[in-house]
Parts: structure tokens; C-alpha cells; sequence
């Protein structure tokens, strides 16, 4: 990228990221599929893509100096300046069949392009804890970027993945009534008893192969009266995300379970308890694995703690089921996205507790979404800044024009 270029992208980045970015509800993911209007989807996607990465690119900018300066770090940043640079190009468009399908050819490319940062951002923490010493506020720091930075990502990927799969032709659909139960990646009848049993499925199917042996899964129904009305427990949902968390979890209960209870060979079953409430749906996953202290629990969740070298591809037969990577941060970001949680309660010396919260209503189900202002470079610049005549703050009036500037 030339400097000139870079002039005018950092202009439209000050631009795109004066905007807030608009968060959508399962329910108005679902209200548009039923039936879209792909010029619509294109003029918010214009508008809306970009400042969604403006907001969280003039975060990176804020990054502590040596972790920006790591190679991974200057490779995901060359990534997002070049995806926002083309998406802007569509601004003054004209809504044509071509474009539209041009649009859609270019958001297929960007989502190749950004497919390994979560990796690639790791390898950048590995980098810096190779490299420097990271006292406890640059670790706070990296914590709050890479919860906001996965979360903003995870969003974008959510608007691209709905507009490819419901423009992106490759739909058998011809045009006609669509009795898919889907709307983009959203199951409006997602049966979560079957999305456990796949992730269970799974993740047993590693333990096997690491342990030859693996603990039996109990599904239990908390409510009894409706039992019988097996469609009681399908809720509007992404699955792919539910997936993603339940297999991390179960991998995590599998892995304690068959460690604490080594030699013998009656292994404790793994328990799942469905909940449906007026405002939640639970997921409560318990395993006799022995579970760990409070302290260690606290690292559970940190970026920095759970960074390590990966294991050469070379035994890679030997894949440890849990331990390590980003498997527990990003099930609760998974979590978080849709306003649910993912919280984790263990017992030193008897086993864990993994629930997953869920909104019960699709309309209360809002994306949750980083916003970029003046309070979050506050967090990022604690450093108290001495000298010029900008921020010589000689009373409130002042220090609040100094912050601002
Ligand atoms: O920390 S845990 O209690 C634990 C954490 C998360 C989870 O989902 C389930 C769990 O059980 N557990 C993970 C693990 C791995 C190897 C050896 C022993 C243990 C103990």
C-alpha cells in the first residue's frame, strides 16, 4: 500500500469509525431472510461492514507498540486495511446485477482472507511473550483487545455468512416457496438434544483414539411436563455456534475425567441438564473430573495464560483434547455474541460445572457488539502524558478538553 493510499484509507477510517455499529437480533436476521431484498443487504452491507471494521481497526491502532510491531500482528492488519479498502469501493455503486454479484464474489474473498487470524493474532502473543517481559497492564490490555477483536470479527463473519448464503447462489433453491427450516445460518428449529450428541459424538471419537476409552454422556430434561413434545427443546439459534461450544467443553470434561480417573476403567459418565426458562435456556454440563482450584480457574479465560507453542504438526496424532488455545475465550465470546454467557463453576476434588446461557426470546437475542470511542483509547492510554500545552490540564475544564483532543 503506498503512503498516499494509506492517507486516504486512515481519512476513511476517521470517517467509518465515527459510526456506531448497529447491532442485529436473531429475530431481525430471521424478519429479513423471510424475505430478502438483496439490493437491501447491500446498501447496509456497504455501510455497515466498514464501520464494524473501522471501529475495531482504530482499536489495533491502539495497541501497545511491541505487540503491534510483531510480524502477525502487521500481517491480520495488512489484512483488515486491504478487506476495508475493497469494500469501500462499492460506496457509490450503483445496486446492478453485476455489482450485486461482484459484492458478493468480494465478500467470499475477504472471508478466505481473514480465515487463520485468530491463529496468526496467538502466534503475535507468542511473539511478544517470546520477546519481551508484558507487565500486568499490557497482559489486562491484550485480554480486553482480543475479547472485543474476536467478538467484532465473529460479527462481521455472521453479516457476510448471511448474504452469501442467501444471494450467493449456490442455493438449489429455485425461486419459489423455501421450505427450508433455515434463514442463512440460522436454524429456526435448531434441536439442541442433536447438536449435543454430534459434539458428544465428536469429542468422544478423540478421546477414543488418545485414551482408547471415553466417559458415557447422560442428557437429562430439566422441565418433565412437556417430555413428550420433543420439539420443546428447539430454539432459534445459530448451530454452528452451539457446536463450537459444546465440543469445547466436552473435550475439556473428557480430558479430566479420563486423567483423574486414570487406571480404572469404569469412568464417570459426563452429564448434560437441559433448562428452558421464560428468559434463558441452560446448558449445564457436569463432569467427576476433579476439577481445579479457584485460582487456576481465573486463567481459564485468559488469552495470555492459555497461549503456548503449538505441538509439531509432526505428532500430530497425539491431539491433545483440551489444555491449550483459545477453546475456552472464544466459547464464551460464542456465548456473549447473542447476549447469552458461558460460565465455568468447579469443585476442587470432585468435578466442573459448564453452563451455557442462552436467550429464550429471539428478540432479546441483540448481537453484542464492541463500540470504539473516547473511553475505550482511554483504556489502552493510561500513561499519564506530561508537557505540551494541550494537556496541561489546569482544572476540569481543561483536563476534559485534553482528553477530547
Ligand atoms: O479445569 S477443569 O476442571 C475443566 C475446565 C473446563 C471444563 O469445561 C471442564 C473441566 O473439567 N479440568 C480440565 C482438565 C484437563 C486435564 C486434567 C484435569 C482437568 C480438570
Amino acid at each position: 500500500l503506498t503512503a498516499r493510499k494509506l492517507q486516504s484509507i486512515s481519512k476513511m477510517l476517521d470517517f467509518y469509525s465515527q459510526f456506531n455499529p448497529s447491532p442485529l437480533s436473531i429475530k431481525k436476521f430471521i424478519d429479513f431472510g423471510l424475505n430478502a431484498s438483496e439490493q437491501k443487504s447491500f446498501v447496509f452491507l456497504r455501510k455497515e461492514l466498514p464501520v464494524r471494521l473501522a471501529n475495531i481497526m482504530k482499536e489495533i491502532a491502539l495497541l501497545p507498540e511491541n505487540l503491534l510491531r510483531m510480524p502477525s500482528v502487521t500481517a491480520v492488519n495488512d489484512w483488515y486495511m486491504r478487506s476495508f479498502q475493497e469494500i469501500i469501493e462499492f460506496e457509490k455503486r450503483e445496486a446492478s446485477d453485476k455489482t450485486l454479484e461482484h459484492f458478493c464474489s468480494e465478500l467470499v474473498k475477504i472471508r478466505n482472507r481473514h480465515t487463520d487470524v485468530v491463529e496468526t493474532m496467538a502466534q503475535g502473543v507468542l511473539e511478544l511473550k517470546e520477546s519481551h517481559d508484558v507487565d500486568h497492564h499490557t497482559e489486562h490490555s491484550i485480554q480486553y483487545f482480543l475479547d472485543r477483536f474476536y467478538m467484532s470479527r465473529i460479527s462481521i463473519r455472521m453479516l457476510i455468512n448471511q448474504h452469501t448464503l442467501l444471494f450467493g447462489g449456490q442455493l438449489e433453491s429455485a425461486p419459489g416457496p423455501n421450505q427450508s427450516k433455515y434463514i442463512g445460518c440460522i436454524d429456526t428449529q435448531c434441536d439442541i438434544v442433536s447438536v449435543i450428541k454430534d459434539a458428544y459424538e465428536n469429542a468422544r471419537f478423540l478421546c477414543d483414539q488418545y485414551y482408547l476409552a471415553s466417559p458415557d454422556l447422560i442428557i437429562n430434561e430439566s422441565q418433565h411436563k412437556q417430555l413428550e413434545d420433543e420439539s420443546c427443546l428447539n430454539i432459534v439459534y445459530v448451530p454452528s455456534h452451539l457446536y463450537h461450544m459444546l465440543f469445547e467443553l466436552f473435550k475439556n470434561s473428557m480430558r479430566a475425567v479420563m486423567e483423574y480417573h486414570g487406571s480404572q476403567d469404569n469412568y464417570p459418565p459426563i452429564s448434560i441438564t437441559i433448562a428452558r426458562g421464560k428468559e434463558d435456556i441452560c446448558l449445564k454440563m457436569s463432569d467427576k473430573g476433579g476439577g481445579i482450584g479457584r485460582s487456576t480457574t481465573d486463567h481459564l479465560f485468559k488469552y495470555m495464560y492459555s497461549t503456548a507453542p503449538q505441538p509439531s504438526k509432526s505428532d500430530a496424532h497425539t491431539v491433545p483434547l483440551a489444555g491449550y488455545g483459545y477453546g475456552l475465550p472464544i466459547s464464551r465470546l460464542y456465548a456473549r455474541y447473542f447476549h447469552g454467557d458461558l460460565i465455568l463453576l468447579s469443585c476442587e476434588g470432585d468435578g466442573t460445572d459448564a453452563v451455557i446461557y442462552m436467550k429464550a426470546l429471539s428478540n432479546e437475542a441483540n448481537e453484542l457488539l464492541p463500540i470504539f470511542n473516547k473511553t475505550t483509547s482511554k483504556f489502552y492510554r493510561t500513561v499519564v502524558q506530561t508537557g505540551d500545552w494541550s494537556n496541561q490540564a489546569t482544572n476540569i475544564g481543561d483536563r476534559q478538553l485534553s482528553q477530547n483532543i
